[in-house]
């Protein structure tokens, strides 16, 4: 069974239909990013399957048992509240000392337990921000432009430690991103969305399909080429854990 399962998602608000029949299923181990336009839907989307939003139509199927972790696109934090690392992941709930190192040595911040949260880089922060969320130990984590304001090395850096948690702890990664190029070359499937799944498939298969085009014109291509050359995994090993779901749907156009 998949982790999750959205079947036939529509969303209504303010009287404008935000999501109209978008259907896609996720696997475990997958890491699986929704690009597309402003006001597209993507934030809409997570927000219904993460269940904070109720569908007009539809549903979210969510596998029995489903633990997902949640990494926002940004949290505002009092620059004068004197706020350590280490007492961050433990709110709201307190966690083990044990526990929260591991989580942040995986998130690539095992240094910055004593350090005040006010003081941490962007990156720091967003790494910290993804520790806390596998304190659950999630099968799916969702990341909503987690690399918002990283530049694009730190972006890059983000992305390839995200590929790191998912092959230690095996979690499937949901993300959203502008940021094309990076983070389609981190992605096993792309899932180009405008109101409705405009195409999905391998990033390769996305960049290249006359619906992606459309919206993003035909650059990404080479940059994608580039960072893939430049990348230290080799992309058959990214590929390694094929999915054996269906892709029958891959650059089907909705319209
Ligand atoms: N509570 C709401 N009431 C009415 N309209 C809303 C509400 N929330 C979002 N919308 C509208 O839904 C559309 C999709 O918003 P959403 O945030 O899902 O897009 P997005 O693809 O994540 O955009 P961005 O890339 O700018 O973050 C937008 O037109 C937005 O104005």
């Amino acid at each position: 069974m998949s982790l999750i399962d959205v079947q036939n998602l529509t969303v209504r608000m303010g009287g404008n239909t935000i999501l109209s029949g978008v259907n896609f299923r996720m696997d475990q181990g997958e890491i699986v990013t929704i690009v597309g336009p402003n006001g597209s839907g993507k934030s809409t989307l997570l927000k219904a399957i993460v269940g904070a939003l109720r569908p007009n139509a539809g549903k979210v199927v969510r596998q029995s048992g489903l633990r997902i972790g949640y990494v926002p696109q940004k949290l505002h934090i009092d620059p004068t509240l004197p706020l350590t690392v280490g007492r961050f992941m433990n709110l709201p709930r307190h966690v083990s000392d044990a526990a929260a190192q591991d989580a942040l040595d995986e998130a690539g911040a095992g240094a910055l337990s004593d350090r005040q949260m006010a003081d941490l880089s962007g990156g720091q922060f967003q790494r910290v921000m993804l520790a806390r969320a596998l304190l659950s130990k999630p099968h799916l984590l969702i990341l909503d432009e987690a690399t918002q304001g990283l530049d694009q090395p730190g972006s890059a850096a983000f992305y390839r430690q995200i590929e790191q948690v998912r092959s230690d702890m095996g979690c499937a990664v949901l993300m959203v991103s502008h940021e094309l190029h990076v983070v389609m070359a981190a992605s096993d499937r792309v899932i180009c969305l405008n109101g409705h799944v405009c195409c999905q498939g391998a990033p390769e298969q996305v960049a290249s399909a006359p619906e992606y085009r459309a919206l993003f014109g035909s650059g990404t291509q080479g940059a994608l080429a580039l960072y893939r050359h430049e990348h230290t995994h080799s992309h058959d090993e990214a590929c390694a854990h094929d999915h054996a779901h269906d892709h029958s749907h891959d650059h089907e156009a909705a319209e």
